[in-house]
């Protein structure tokens, strides 16, 4: 685990009255490898400013946590990421991806969502074999031969460790699996895709403790090749799971720093009063 000496009891109430009232980490380049980077983000349903400077870097190989109280914004952001927004929110600002702004008119969203893969709260596994699950999205744009999907079926259910399971199963339908089970073909599903980035809204938030155990587990160990940003609620979670964490308030980001630093000595008060549990 990332971060086992984390303990949230002990963070206690320590923020000086000078202290500021947001703290953005900015990544050095020549020290960090910035897989995604948001400048200026702002996201408006309708009139309604839900998201506003959004400044964050993302590092490469790193799993960032988003937290913060419900309503607060992390989905928004997250969502604006692969632009799951389009069409049900205004996004402004950029999203630089390998030097492109994803968040140009001029992108192929399809072929941007190859890269950036989204996984949702609830496992939403087709009503497919656990095969075609992995392939369908593969066979639907490119020409693979049937030895080239099943060395993607092979190596994506391996990395969101669940071969094991389904490996004498593969025909079977993936309605029958567990929740755990299916958020984690839901990730193979991802994964097929070779993505470098992943993205996942409370991914095992729906899951009982041991499933969503294996998912933290998944993750870590995914985290060798691939960069992950996660909406949490389960702060115990971030805590463990995590390198970066920003703090989400009322549509802005608060605090984003390590993990170590937001569970064990914030910058902010705000910041320190919601890990604390005072509100959210
Ligand atoms: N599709 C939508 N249409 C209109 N307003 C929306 C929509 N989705 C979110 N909002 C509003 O945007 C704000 C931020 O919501 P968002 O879902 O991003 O917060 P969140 O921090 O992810 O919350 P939760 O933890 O409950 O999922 C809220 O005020 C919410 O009501």
């Amino acid at each position: 685990m990332t971060n086992p000496n984390i303990n949230l009891k002990t963070v206690k109430d320590f923020i000086p009255d000078e202290a500021p009232e947001r703290f953005i980490y900015k990544m050095n380049p020549d020290k960090h490898e910035i897989a995604l980077s948001t400048h200026d983000l702002k996201v408006f349903y309708g009139d309604n400013e839900a998201l506003s400077e959004g400044d964050l870097d993302f590092e490469r190989f790193k799993i960032t946590s988003l937290i913060g109280a419900s309503g607060s914004g992390k989905s928004t952001f997250l969502r604006s990421l692969n632009r799951m927004n389009d069409g049900v929110a205004t996004v402004k600002g950029n999203i630089m991806y390998r030097d492109l702004d994803i968040n140009s008119s001029k992108i192929d969203v399809y072929e941007m969502r190859r890269h950036i893969g989204m996984v949702f709260q609830r496992p939403n596994p087709f009503a497919k074999s656990i095969y075609k699950n992995i392939t369908f999205a593969l066979t639907q744009r490119g020409n693979y031969t049937k030895d080239e999907l099943d060395e993607i079926v092979e190596t994506s259910l391996k990395q969101a460790a669940l071969w094991d399971q389904v490996k004498d199963n593969l025909n079977k339908s993936a309605l029958a699996l567990s929740g755990g089970q299916a958020q984690r073909l839901v990730i193979a599903r991802a994964l097929a895709l070779k993505p470098d980035i992943l993205l996942l809204d409370e991914p095992s938030s729906a899951l009982d403790p041991v499933s969503s155990a294996q998912v933290e587990d998944t993750l870590l160990e995914l985290k060798e090749k691939y960069t992950i940003v996660i909406v949490t609620h389960n702060m115990q979670q971030a805590a463990r799971i995590s390198d970066y964490t920003a703090f989400f308030h009322l549509g802005k980001v608060i605090e984003y720093d390590l993990t170590r630093k937001i569970f064990t000595r914030p910058k902010v008060a705000l910041t320190n009063d919601y890990i604390s549990g005072n509100f959210g």
